[in-house]
Protein backbone atom coordinates (compact mmCIF):
# COMPACT_ATOMS: atom_id res chain seq x y z
CA UNK A 1 0.00 0.00 0.00
CA UNK A 2 1.56 3.74 -0.54
CA UNK A 3 1.04 4.55 2.51
CA UNK A 4 3.41 1.74 3.65
CA UNK A 5 5.51 2.39 1.41
CA UNK A 6 6.27 6.12 1.83
CA UNK A 7 6.26 5.89 5.76
CA UNK A 8 9.32 3.13 4.93
CA UNK A 9 10.96 5.64 2.64
CA UNK A 10 10.53 9.34 3.75
CA UNK A 11 12.66 8.88 6.83
CA UNK A 12 15.50 8.38 4.56
CA UNK A 13 15.02 11.42 2.66
CA UNK A 14 18.15 14.20 3.00
CA UNK A 15 15.27 16.88 3.81
CA UNK A 16 13.29 14.69 6.37
CA UNK A 17 12.77 16.47 9.42
CA UNK A 18 12.17 14.19 11.90
CA UNK A 19 15.09 11.43 10.91
CA UNK A 20 16.46 9.16 14.48
CA UNK A 21 12.61 9.11 15.66
CA UNK A 22 9.74 6.87 14.69
CA UNK A 23 7.54 7.57 12.40
CA UNK A 24 4.19 6.47 14.35
CA UNK A 25 1.68 7.06 11.03
CA UNK A 26 1.75 8.62 7.55
CA UNK A 27 -1.55 9.58 6.10
CA UNK A 28 -1.92 11.74 2.57
CA UNK A 29 -3.60 14.61 3.03
CA UNK A 30 -3.56 15.46 -0.86
CA UNK A 31 -3.11 13.44 -3.92
CA UNK A 32 -3.67 15.65 -7.19
CA UNK A 33 -2.48 14.55 -10.85
CA UNK A 34 -0.21 16.64 -12.61
CA UNK A 35 -0.40 14.80 -15.38
CA UNK A 36 0.01 11.18 -16.37
CA UNK A 37 2.15 9.41 -14.53
CA UNK A 38 3.39 12.67 -11.73
CA UNK A 39 1.27 13.03 -8.69
CA UNK A 40 1.66 15.88 -6.13
CA UNK A 41 1.10 14.09 -2.77
CA UNK A 42 0.76 16.34 0.58
CA UNK A 43 1.52 13.76 3.38
CA UNK A 44 1.12 13.80 7.43
CA UNK A 45 3.61 12.25 9.02
CA UNK A 46 2.79 11.35 12.65
CA UNK A 47 5.51 11.30 15.27
CA UNK A 48 5.63 11.48 18.85
CA UNK A 49 2.28 13.03 19.31
CA UNK A 50 3.61 15.85 16.89
CA UNK A 51 2.23 16.36 13.00
CA UNK A 52 4.56 17.29 9.48
CA UNK A 53 3.16 17.71 6.44
CA UNK A 54 5.97 16.81 3.39
CA UNK A 55 5.22 17.52 -0.30
CA UNK A 56 6.32 14.34 -2.67
CA UNK A 57 6.26 14.62 -6.35
CA UNK A 58 5.03 11.21 -7.21
CA UNK A 59 6.45 9.91 -10.52
CA UNK A 60 4.55 6.49 -11.72
CA UNK A 61 5.58 3.64 -14.31
CA UNK A 62 3.65 1.16 -15.32
CA UNK A 63 6.85 -0.72 -17.33
CA UNK A 64 10.33 -1.34 -15.80
CA UNK A 65 11.83 1.46 -13.86
CA UNK A 66 14.43 3.16 -16.40
CA UNK A 67 18.43 2.41 -14.68
CA UNK A 68 18.29 6.24 -14.42
CA UNK A 69 15.78 6.31 -11.79
CA UNK A 70 16.49 3.38 -10.03
CA UNK A 71 18.17 5.27 -7.19
CA UNK A 72 14.90 7.56 -6.62
CA UNK A 73 12.71 4.40 -6.29
CA UNK A 74 10.24 4.37 -3.60
CA UNK A 75 8.43 1.37 -4.47
CA UNK A 76 7.38 -0.67 -7.44
CA UNK A 77 6.80 1.63 -10.40
CA UNK A 78 6.74 4.48 -8.17
CA UNK A 79 9.62 7.03 -7.70
CA UNK A 80 10.64 10.37 -6.54
CA UNK A 81 10.04 12.77 -9.66
CA UNK A 82 12.36 15.30 -8.84
CA UNK A 83 14.52 13.05 -10.38
CA UNK A 84 12.92 12.77 -13.50
CA UNK A 85 13.70 15.48 -15.75
CA UNK A 86 11.08 14.40 -18.70
CA UNK A 87 7.83 15.21 -15.88
CA UNK A 88 9.99 17.92 -14.34
CA UNK A 89 9.08 20.19 -17.06
CA UNK A 90 5.39 20.38 -16.24
CA UNK A 91 6.03 22.45 -13.40
CA UNK A 92 8.09 24.90 -15.25
CA UNK A 93 5.25 24.63 -17.83
CA UNK A 94 2.50 25.03 -15.30
CA UNK A 95 3.93 28.25 -13.76
CA UNK A 96 4.29 29.78 -17.31
CA UNK A 97 0.81 29.35 -18.17
CA UNK A 98 -0.67 30.19 -14.97
CA UNK A 99 -2.57 27.54 -14.09
CA UNK A 100 -4.32 25.60 -11.40
CA UNK A 101 -4.60 21.77 -11.08
CA UNK A 102 -7.16 21.00 -8.19
CA UNK A 103 -6.00 22.69 -5.30
CA UNK A 104 -2.94 23.65 -6.38
CA UNK A 105 -2.06 27.18 -8.06
CA UNK A 106 0.99 27.54 -10.15
CA UNK A 107 1.36 31.47 -11.01
CA UNK A 108 4.23 33.73 -12.72
CA UNK A 109 5.70 37.03 -12.02
CA UNK A 110 4.34 39.87 -14.48
CA UNK A 111 6.52 40.71 -17.01
CA UNK A 112 8.32 37.89 -17.25
CA UNK A 113 9.08 35.50 -19.71
CA UNK A 114 9.90 31.46 -18.96
CA UNK A 115 11.44 29.48 -21.00
CA UNK A 116 9.76 25.99 -20.47
CA UNK A 117 12.68 23.93 -23.28
CA UNK A 118 14.57 23.49 -19.55
CA UNK A 119 15.43 20.27 -18.57
CA UNK A 120 16.29 19.76 -14.92
CA UNK A 121 18.45 18.39 -12.22
CA UNK A 122 18.61 17.73 -8.80
CA UNK A 123 21.05 20.20 -7.08
CA UNK A 124 23.44 18.07 -5.20
CA UNK A 125 23.28 19.62 -1.98
CA UNK A 126 20.08 19.34 -1.21
CA UNK A 127 18.99 19.86 2.55
CA UNK A 128 16.14 21.05 3.92
CA UNK A 129 14.46 21.45 0.32
CA UNK A 130 15.22 19.90 -2.95
CA UNK A 131 16.33 22.26 -5.47
CA UNK A 132 15.81 21.44 -9.55
CA UNK A 133 17.86 23.32 -11.69
CA UNK A 134 16.43 23.83 -15.22
CA UNK A 135 19.26 24.40 -17.84
CA UNK A 136 21.55 26.86 -16.04
CA UNK A 137 18.64 29.65 -16.35
CA UNK A 138 16.34 28.41 -13.39
CA UNK A 139 16.31 27.29 -10.02
CA UNK A 140 13.17 25.49 -8.47
CA UNK A 141 13.15 25.41 -4.62
CA UNK A 142 10.57 23.07 -4.04
CA UNK A 143 9.74 23.32 0.01
CA UNK A 144 9.66 19.61 1.22
CA UNK A 145 8.28 20.63 4.80
CA UNK A 146 5.14 22.47 4.97
CA UNK A 147 4.78 25.15 7.14
CA UNK A 148 1.23 27.36 6.35
CA UNK A 149 1.71 30.75 4.64
CA UNK A 150 3.40 32.22 2.55
CA UNK A 151 7.33 31.67 2.35
CA UNK A 152 9.47 34.93 3.35
CA UNK A 153 12.01 34.44 0.68
CA UNK A 154 9.23 34.79 -1.98
CA UNK A 155 7.76 37.53 -0.33
CA UNK A 156 10.74 39.52 -0.09
CA UNK A 157 12.01 38.88 -3.35
CA UNK A 158 8.94 39.47 -5.39
CA UNK A 159 8.44 42.71 -3.29
CA UNK A 160 12.46 43.75 -4.13
CA UNK A 161 11.85 42.32 -7.59
CA UNK A 162 9.19 44.90 -8.26
CA UNK A 163 11.14 47.68 -6.62
CA UNK A 164 13.95 46.09 -9.62
CA UNK A 165 16.57 46.00 -6.45
CA UNK A 166 20.28 45.41 -7.15
CA UNK A 167 21.50 41.93 -5.35
CA UNK A 168 18.87 39.53 -5.35
CA UNK A 169 18.19 36.45 -7.78
CA UNK A 170 15.63 37.46 -10.29
CA UNK A 171 11.90 35.52 -9.02
CA UNK A 172 9.99 33.84 -11.89
CA UNK A 173 6.86 31.83 -10.51
CA UNK A 174 5.72 29.77 -7.58
CA UNK A 175 3.18 27.29 -6.42
CA UNK A 176 1.07 27.57 -3.68
CA UNK A 177 -2.38 26.06 -2.19
CA UNK A 178 -4.10 26.10 0.48
CA UNK A 179 -3.38 24.99 4.23
CA UNK A 180 -5.44 25.37 7.35
CA UNK A 181 -7.20 27.82 4.87
CA UNK A 182 -3.65 29.79 4.36
CA UNK A 183 -2.24 30.20 1.19
CA UNK A 184 0.74 28.31 1.60
CA UNK A 185 3.93 28.15 -0.67
CA UNK A 186 4.82 24.93 -2.30
CA UNK A 187 8.09 26.13 -4.35
CA UNK A 188 9.44 29.16 -5.46
CA UNK A 189 11.41 29.34 -8.76
CA UNK A 190 14.36 31.99 -9.59
CA UNK A 191 17.21 32.47 -11.69
CA UNK A 192 20.14 30.37 -11.57
CA UNK A 193 23.03 32.26 -10.97
CA UNK A 194 25.66 30.29 -13.25
CA UNK A 195 29.19 31.13 -13.29
CA UNK A 196 28.96 31.79 -9.64
CA UNK A 197 30.55 31.15 -6.26
CA UNK A 198 29.26 31.43 -2.80
CA UNK A 199 30.87 33.57 -0.65
CA UNK A 200 31.46 30.58 2.15
CA UNK A 201 33.76 28.76 -1.18
CA UNK A 202 35.89 32.18 -2.11
CA UNK A 203 36.29 33.10 1.42
CA UNK A 204 37.53 29.65 2.35
CA UNK A 205 39.57 29.84 -0.47
CA UNK A 206 41.31 33.14 0.56
CA UNK A 207 42.33 31.80 4.07
CA UNK A 208 43.49 28.53 2.62
CA UNK A 209 45.82 30.93 0.36
CA UNK A 210 46.70 32.97 3.53
CA UNK A 211 48.16 29.78 5.77
CA UNK A 212 49.97 28.31 2.55
CA UNK A 213 51.99 31.77 2.74
CA UNK A 214 53.19 31.56 6.18
CA UNK A 215 55.24 34.71 6.31
CA UNK A 216 52.87 37.19 4.53
CA UNK A 217 50.21 39.41 6.58
CA UNK A 218 46.38 38.75 5.58
CA UNK A 219 46.32 41.67 3.65
CA UNK A 220 49.44 40.78 1.50
CA UNK A 221 48.94 37.11 1.06
CA UNK A 222 47.72 35.95 -2.15
CA UNK A 223 44.05 35.22 -0.84
CA UNK A 224 43.47 39.11 0.23
CA UNK A 225 39.32 39.36 0.32
CA UNK A 226 38.87 42.54 2.17
CA UNK A 227 37.97 44.30 -1.20
CA UNK A 228 35.16 41.52 -1.33
CA UNK A 229 34.05 42.05 2.07
CA UNK A 230 33.82 45.79 1.47
CA UNK A 231 31.50 45.01 -1.67
CA UNK A 232 29.86 42.60 0.27
CA UNK A 233 29.44 45.63 3.02
CA UNK A 234 27.94 47.89 0.79
CA UNK A 235 25.35 45.52 -1.23
CA UNK A 236 23.91 44.49 2.62
CA UNK A 237 23.37 48.32 3.52
CA UNK A 238 21.93 48.52 -0.29
CA UNK A 239 19.41 45.45 -0.02
CA UNK A 240 18.86 46.82 3.96
CA UNK A 241 17.59 50.48 2.57
CA UNK A 242 15.58 48.34 -0.30
CA UNK A 243 13.71 46.00 2.73
CA UNK A 244 12.63 48.96 4.63
CA UNK A 245 11.69 50.76 1.69
CA UNK A 246 9.48 47.73 0.38
CA UNK A 247 8.13 46.75 3.89
CA UNK A 248 6.90 48.35 6.78
CA UNK A 249 9.47 49.65 9.58
CA UNK A 250 9.43 51.00 13.07
CA UNK A 251 11.18 51.23 16.13
CA UNK A 252 11.59 49.15 19.23
CA UNK A 253 11.23 51.56 22.52
CA UNK A 254 12.99 50.95 25.91
CA UNK A 255 10.38 48.56 26.97
CA UNK A 256 10.23 45.94 23.43
CA UNK A 257 14.03 46.44 23.58
CA UNK A 258 13.98 44.53 27.41
CA UNK A 259 11.68 42.72 26.30
CA UNK A 260 14.01 41.02 23.59
CA UNK A 261 16.59 40.96 25.87
CA UNK A 262 14.44 38.89 28.51
CA UNK A 263 13.77 36.14 25.05
CA UNK A 264 17.86 36.07 24.44
CA UNK A 265 18.17 35.38 27.87
CA UNK A 266 16.22 32.58 27.79
CA UNK A 267 17.25 30.97 24.83
CA UNK A 268 20.86 31.07 26.36
CA UNK A 269 19.70 28.96 29.36
CA UNK A 270 18.04 26.42 26.88
CA UNK A 271 21.74 26.65 25.28
CA UNK A 272 22.93 26.29 28.05
CA UNK A 273 21.01 22.97 29.51
CA UNK A 274 21.48 21.21 26.08
CA UNK A 275 25.14 22.18 25.25
CA UNK A 276 26.98 22.39 29.49
CA UNK A 277 30.10 23.31 27.71
CA UNK A 278 28.51 26.95 27.48
CA UNK A 279 27.92 27.53 30.89
CA UNK A 280 31.29 29.21 31.61
CA UNK A 281 30.88 31.88 28.86
CA UNK A 282 26.96 32.69 30.10
CA UNK A 283 28.55 35.72 33.07
CA UNK A 284 30.18 37.78 29.31
CA UNK A 285 27.21 37.09 27.55
CA UNK A 286 24.82 37.97 30.06
CA UNK A 287 26.96 41.35 30.49
CA UNK A 288 26.71 42.53 26.65
CA UNK A 289 22.83 41.38 26.94
CA UNK A 290 22.41 43.93 29.64
CA UNK A 291 24.86 46.36 28.11
CA UNK A 292 22.01 46.78 25.43
CA UNK A 293 19.49 47.48 28.25
CA UNK A 294 21.15 50.53 29.77
CA UNK A 295 22.35 52.01 26.33
CA UNK A 296 19.86 51.14 23.68
CA UNK A 297 17.03 53.42 24.09
CA UNK A 298 15.53 53.44 20.34
CA UNK A 299 16.30 50.41 18.22
CA UNK A 300 15.43 50.94 14.66
CA UNK A 301 13.64 47.94 12.96
CA UNK A 302 12.53 46.45 9.54
CA UNK A 303 12.52 43.41 7.53
CA UNK A 304 15.59 42.03 7.66
CA UNK A 305 17.44 38.54 5.71
CA UNK A 306 17.41 37.08 9.31
CA UNK A 307 20.32 33.52 8.89
CA UNK A 308 22.32 36.08 7.02
CA UNK A 309 26.26 34.24 6.39
CA UNK A 310 28.76 33.36 3.92
CA UNK A 311 27.10 30.89 2.49
CA UNK A 312 23.93 33.07 1.80
CA UNK A 313 25.98 34.84 -0.63
CA UNK A 314 27.02 34.69 -4.03
CA UNK A 315 29.96 36.64 -6.09
CA UNK A 316 28.58 36.74 -9.92
CA UNK A 317 31.01 37.79 -12.40
CA UNK A 318 29.83 41.49 -11.70
CA UNK A 319 27.97 41.58 -8.37
CA UNK A 320 27.24 40.27 -4.80
CA UNK A 321 23.61 38.71 -4.56
CA UNK A 322 21.59 37.55 -1.51
CA UNK A 323 20.16 34.45 -1.41
CA UNK A 324 17.46 32.32 0.79
CA UNK A 325 15.67 35.45 3.28
CA UNK A 326 13.67 32.78 4.67
CA UNK A 327 15.07 33.49 8.35
CA UNK A 328 16.13 31.27 10.80
CA UNK A 329 15.55 27.63 10.15
CA UNK A 330 12.97 25.85 12.41
CA UNK A 331 11.54 29.40 13.84
CA UNK A 332 7.83 30.29 13.78
CA UNK A 333 6.71 31.80 10.69
CA UNK A 334 5.72 35.08 12.51
CA UNK A 335 9.21 35.31 14.03
CA UNK A 336 10.93 34.82 10.96
CA UNK A 337 9.11 37.67 9.44
CA UNK A 338 8.87 39.80 12.48
CA UNK A 339 11.22 43.28 12.19
CA UNK A 340 14.03 43.07 13.96
CA UNK A 341 17.19 45.33 14.10
CA UNK A 342 19.23 45.24 10.44
CA UNK A 343 22.45 45.01 12.82
CA UNK A 344 21.31 41.21 13.11
CA UNK A 345 22.20 40.27 9.55
CA UNK A 346 25.52 42.49 10.37
CA UNK A 347 26.11 40.32 13.38
CA UNK A 348 25.83 37.35 11.62
CA UNK A 349 28.32 37.90 8.65
CA UNK A 350 30.35 38.78 10.96
CA UNK A 351 30.23 35.74 12.48
CA UNK A 352 30.85 34.02 9.27
CA UNK A 353 33.85 35.61 8.91
CA UNK A 354 35.18 34.09 12.01
CA UNK A 355 33.88 30.99 11.08
CA UNK A 356 36.04 30.71 7.48
CA UNK A 357 39.10 32.04 9.31
CA UNK A 358 38.73 28.86 11.77
CA UNK A 359 37.49 26.13 10.21
CA UNK A 360 40.16 24.72 8.79
CA UNK A 361 42.05 25.17 12.10
CA UNK A 362 40.01 21.99 13.37
CA UNK A 363 42.87 19.50 12.79
CA UNK A 364 45.23 20.98 11.44
CA UNK A 365 48.82 20.18 12.83
CA UNK A 366 49.98 23.95 12.52
CA UNK A 367 46.76 25.30 14.72
CA UNK A 368 48.38 27.17 17.60
CA UNK A 369 51.08 28.89 15.06
CA UNK A 370 47.98 29.67 12.44
CA UNK A 371 45.43 30.55 15.00
CA UNK A 372 47.07 34.60 15.25
CA UNK A 373 46.50 34.61 11.20
CA UNK A 374 43.03 33.19 11.43
CA UNK A 375 42.34 36.27 14.14
CA UNK A 376 43.95 38.91 11.88
CA UNK A 377 42.57 37.78 8.65
CA UNK A 378 39.00 37.39 10.53
CA UNK A 379 39.72 40.93 12.13
CA UNK A 380 40.38 42.47 8.74
CA UNK A 381 37.46 41.23 6.88
CA UNK A 382 35.33 42.08 9.38
CA UNK A 383 35.90 45.35 9.44
CA UNK A 384 36.15 45.75 5.60
CA UNK A 385 32.49 44.21 5.74
CA UNK A 386 31.54 47.23 8.28
CA UNK A 387 33.31 49.63 6.10
CA UNK A 388 31.44 48.88 2.91
CA UNK A 389 28.26 48.55 4.87
CA UNK A 390 28.44 52.08 6.48
CA UNK A 391 29.67 53.69 3.11
CA UNK A 392 26.75 51.97 1.64
CA UNK A 393 24.48 53.68 3.72
CA UNK A 394 24.17 51.47 6.76
CA UNK A 395 23.78 52.80 9.95
CA UNK A 396 26.25 52.00 11.95
CA UNK A 397 26.56 55.03 14.77
CA UNK A 398 26.73 55.24 18.69
CA UNK A 399 24.92 53.10 20.79
CA UNK A 400 25.16 50.80 17.92
CA UNK A 401 28.04 48.93 18.52
CA UNK A 402 26.61 47.64 21.72
CA UNK A 403 23.72 46.01 20.20
CA UNK A 404 25.96 44.54 17.71
CA UNK A 405 28.12 43.13 20.13
CA UNK A 406 25.24 41.44 21.60
CA UNK A 407 23.65 40.51 18.57
CA UNK A 408 26.69 38.18 17.47
CA UNK A 409 26.75 36.92 21.17
CA UNK A 410 23.35 35.70 20.60
CA UNK A 411 24.18 34.52 17.19
CA UNK A 412 27.07 32.61 18.20
CA UNK A 413 24.53 31.06 20.90
CA UNK A 414 22.58 30.30 17.98
CA UNK A 415 25.49 28.40 16.22
CA UNK A 416 26.40 26.37 19.27
CA UNK A 417 23.45 24.59 19.60
CA UNK A 418 23.16 24.41 15.75
CA UNK A 419 26.59 22.94 16.01
CA UNK A 420 26.07 20.69 19.03
CA UNK A 421 22.82 19.12 17.04
CA UNK A 422 24.28 19.14 13.39
CA UNK A 423 27.98 18.89 13.29
CA UNK A 424 29.77 18.52 16.91
CA UNK A 425 33.17 18.71 15.76
CA UNK A 426 32.89 22.37 14.54
CA UNK A 427 31.28 23.35 18.15
CA UNK A 428 35.01 24.67 19.10
CA UNK A 429 34.47 27.61 16.22
CA UNK A 430 31.05 29.37 18.04
CA UNK A 431 32.67 28.51 21.33
CA UNK A 432 35.84 30.83 20.82
CA UNK A 433 33.71 34.06 20.47
CA UNK A 434 33.20 33.88 23.94
CA UNK A 435 36.63 33.62 24.18
CA UNK A 436 38.42 34.18 21.20
CA UNK A 437 42.19 34.28 22.51
CA UNK A 438 41.50 30.39 23.43
CA UNK A 439 43.91 27.91 21.87
CA UNK A 440 42.67 26.69 18.38
CA UNK A 441 41.13 23.27 19.00
CA UNK A 442 39.41 24.45 22.58
N1 LIG B 1 19.69 31.35 -7.49
C1 LIG B 1 20.72 30.50 -7.34
N2 LIG B 1 21.68 30.39 -8.26
C2 LIG B 1 22.72 29.54 -8.12
N3 LIG B 1 22.88 28.73 -7.06
C3 LIG B 1 21.96 28.79 -6.09
C4 LIG B 1 20.82 29.66 -6.17
N4 LIG B 1 20.07 29.49 -5.06
C5 LIG B 1 20.71 28.55 -4.31
N5 LIG B 1 21.84 28.14 -4.93
C6 LIG B 1 22.81 27.14 -4.45
O1 LIG B 1 22.15 26.26 -3.56
C7 LIG B 1 22.76 26.31 -2.27
C8 LIG B 1 21.69 26.14 -1.19
O2 LIG B 1 20.68 27.11 -1.39
P1 LIG B 1 19.77 27.65 -0.24
O3 LIG B 1 18.72 28.49 -0.84
O4 LIG B 1 20.65 28.32 0.79
O5 LIG B 1 19.17 26.28 0.32
P2 LIG B 1 18.92 25.82 1.82
O6 LIG B 1 17.83 26.72 2.31
O7 LIG B 1 18.49 24.39 1.67
O8 LIG B 1 20.24 26.00 2.58
C9 LIG B 1 23.45 27.68 -2.21
O9 LIG B 1 24.56 27.70 -1.32
C10 LIG B 1 23.90 27.84 -3.65
O10 LIG B 1 25.12 27.13 -3.84
O1 LIG C 1 22.05 27.99 5.36
P1 LIG C 1 21.01 27.56 6.34
O2 LIG C 1 19.75 28.37 6.23
O3 LIG C 1 20.72 26.09 6.33
O4 LIG C 1 21.63 27.98 7.80
C1 LIG C 1 21.97 27.05 8.82
O5 LIG C 1 23.13 26.31 8.44
C2 LIG C 1 24.34 27.08 8.33
C3 LIG C 1 25.47 26.09 8.03
O6 LIG C 1 25.50 25.79 6.70
C4 LIG C 1 24.65 27.80 9.65
O7 LIG C 1 25.77 28.64 9.44
C5 LIG C 1 26.93 28.43 10.25
O8 LIG C 1 27.92 27.74 9.46
C6 LIG C 1 28.37 28.49 8.33
C7 LIG C 1 29.46 27.66 7.67
O9 LIG C 1 28.95 26.43 7.23
C8 LIG C 1 28.95 29.84 8.76
O10 LIG C 1 29.33 30.57 7.61
C9 LIG C 1 27.88 30.63 9.53
O11 LIG C 1 28.43 31.84 10.02
C10 LIG C 1 27.41 29.80 10.71
O12 LIG C 1 26.34 30.48 11.38
C11 LIG C 1 23.48 28.68 10.03
O13 LIG C 1 23.76 29.30 11.28
C12 LIG C 1 22.21 27.79 10.12
O14 LIG C 1 21.10 28.61 10.41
Amino acid sequence: MLTELLTGWIGHQRWFAGKGRPVDGLTIDSDVELAPGLRHLIVSVHQAGTRDRYQILLGCCEYDMPDKLRHATIGEGLYDATHDADLTGILLQAMADGRDIGPLRFRHLEDVHIDTGQRSLVLGAEQSNTSLVYGDAYICKLFRRLIPGVNPELEIVSALARRKAAHIAQPYGWIETDLDGETTTLAMTQEFLSNSNDGWALALASVRDLYASLDASASDAGGDFSAESFRLGTATAEVHQELASAFPTGVMEPQEITHLVEDQRRRLTQAVAEVPELARHAPVIEEAYQRVCDVAHKVPVQRVHGDYHLGQVMRTPTDWVILDFEGEPGQPLAERRALASPLRDVAGMLRSFDYAARHLLADHPDAEQLLPRAVEWAELNRSSFLAGYSAGGGRLHGEDAVLLRALELAKAVYEVVYEARNRPSWLPIPLSAFDPGAPANL
